[in-house]
């Protein structure tokens, strides 16, 4: 049976934030969420490679001292309720924590609870790299070229949730609202009254279906975007872009379509870029500029010399293309900084590539307070729960970016040489051995014991 409370472990401290650093004790204590669906069995071997690796870096100096926190499905059969206040009050005050998928139920029910931790904590970047380990099995013919880093704006969008269902009072005040201060936009809400619904249904009826009643069935959501939200996220990225010497962030966005949420995204994406970091980067907008102003040839040779001297390219791209270019060139994609919802489709997308979602780690991230939870990018992949079959990769490779937070870069260090053997040794998981000639596939535990060994 487990606990039904958080126990604090003897012997650990806290982690603390002075001055925008973080202070890390040689025992910290870390919050961990087990998950739903395969989370305990990736969390059971994962917390064997984290704990192997720190004592392999630090011989004994150094150890995290893991406190179960509740959520999801355990936290509500203990606890009866989803997501306790003392979970979110652990990560809040121990400020690094990691976390295993929480399931989110699909056209209702509960809404999702990783992004209300998200959102509960303002971590505000989704932090999600992706490269490629030699040896893993990939679709693409050069998985070598994909070396990229998705910053995913975590707090806004439509993920803010404000969401109306069709038929409810609420969508229909909205609907209200809008016909009264805007009768030409609500003009375009396809089926926003009773008669474009009936005009519709005699339509269908004209082709021989049967009558029915039809009504107004338009369900409502609201997709907010900041100047704020968007400075904070875009600044994280080319910040980090230009301390890592990466060589571009692209800002991904469909500002053609929705001009003043994904529009303005980009838009302010570039003011960012040239108001904090204005000698150090140089922007597709600049290059606007000099053409229109001295020439194409010009705006060339101008951008050619700021590369030359190792400043930053700042690019946007629109969404849709951008899923097909990752995948085409990907080399042409470096950082990218993107709204929450094309952040989310490109994590996927772009896993793929390079071996799949089974090894896909990600962190939330709030660079002001310091607060981090670390989380796979993958969910609960239900299929396969208590199988000890998946992939524990994503969150063995979620904790090597939570050690590399805290600074302790020996044992992160460590996890990628003991990732690198396991997976040069041809003994993976399921997911791997499918695709991978002359593997022999192996449990979730079982690829644990040889990351630990390669390490
Ligand atoms: N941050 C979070 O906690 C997240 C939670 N979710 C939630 O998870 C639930 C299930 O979502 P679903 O859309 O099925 O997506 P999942 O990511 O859970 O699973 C989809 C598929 O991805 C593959 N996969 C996932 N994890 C692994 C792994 N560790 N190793 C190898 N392969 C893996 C499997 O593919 P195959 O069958 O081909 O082997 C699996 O069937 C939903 O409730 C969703 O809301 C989803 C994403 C993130
Ligand atoms: O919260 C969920 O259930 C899904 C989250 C998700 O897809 C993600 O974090 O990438
Ligand atoms: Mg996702």
């Amino acid at each position: 049976m487990a606990e039904t409370s958080i126990k604090v472990p003897e012997g650990g401290a806290k982690i603390t934030i002075q001055n925008g650093r973080l202070n890390v004790p040689d025992n910290p204590i870390i919050p961990f969420i087990e998950g739903d669906g395969t989370g305990p069995d990736i969390w059971r071997a994962s917390v064997r490679v984290l704990d192997a690796a720190v004592a392999k870096a630090y011989g004994g100096k150094r150890q995290i001292h893991w406190m179960e926190v509740f959520a999801g499905e355990k936290a509500n059969n203990l606890l009866g309720t989803w997501l306790p206040d003392a979970t979110v009050d652990a990560c809040r005050d121990y400020l690094v924590s990691i976390k295993g998928p929480l399931t989110t139920p699909v056209g209702g029910g509960i809404r999702s609870l990783n992004v209300a931790l998200r959102q509960m904590l303002d971590l505000f970047v989704c932090l999600r790299p992706v490269r490629w380990f030699k040896g893993v099995p990939s679709p693409v013919r050069m998985p070598e070229k994909v070396d990229m880093v998705i910053f995913r704006e975590n707090t806004e969008d439509i993920y803010a949730g404000i969401e109306y269902a069709a038929g409810s009072d609420a969508a229909q005040k909205l609907l209200d609202f809008i016909q009264a201060n805007d009768p030409k936009a609500f003009d375009k809400i396809r089926f926003g009254t009773k008669a474009k619904a009936e005009g519709w249904q005699k339509a269908l009826e004209g082709i021989g279906s049967p009558a029915r009643d039809v009504g107004v069935n338009v369900g409502i959501g609201i997709k907010p975007v900041s100047y704020l939200g968007t400075e904070r996220l875009v600044h994280s990225a080319i910040a980090y872009a230009i301390q890592n010497k990466r060589k571009s962030v692209t800002i991904v966005h469909k500002g053609n379509i929705m001009k003043y949420t994904e529009g303005a995204f980009r838009n302010w994406g570039y003011e960012v870029a040239e108001k904090f970091f204005g000698d150090k980067v140089y922007t597709w907008e600049q290059w606007e500029r000099t053409k229109a102003a001295d020439g194409e040839a010009a705006a060339n040779a101008e951008q050619k010399a700021a590369l030359a001297a190792g400043k930053v390219l700042i690019k946007d791209s629109i969404a849709d293309i951008t899923l097909q270019q990752v995948l085409t060139r990907p080399d042409e994609f470096d950082v990218i900084a993107t709204l929450n919802l094309n952040g989310d489709y490109l994590s996927d997308a772009l896993a793929a590539q390079v071996g799949g979602i089974g090894i896909a780690p990600g962190g939330n991230i709030n660079g002001v307070t310091g607060h981090a939870v670390f989380e796979a990018t993958h969910g609960t992949a239900p299929k396969y729960a208590n199988l000890d079959k998946v992939n524990p990769g994503s969150v063995v490779l979620s904790g090597e970016m939570m050690l590399r937070y805290m600074g302790w870069t020996e044992a992160a260090d460590a996890i990628i040489r003991g990732m690198d053997a396991a997976i040069a040794g041809k003994r993976v998981t399921y997911d791997f051995a499918r695709l991978m000639e002359g593997a022999t596939e192996i449990k979730c535990s079982e690829f644990a014991d040889e990351v630990i060994k390669g390490m």
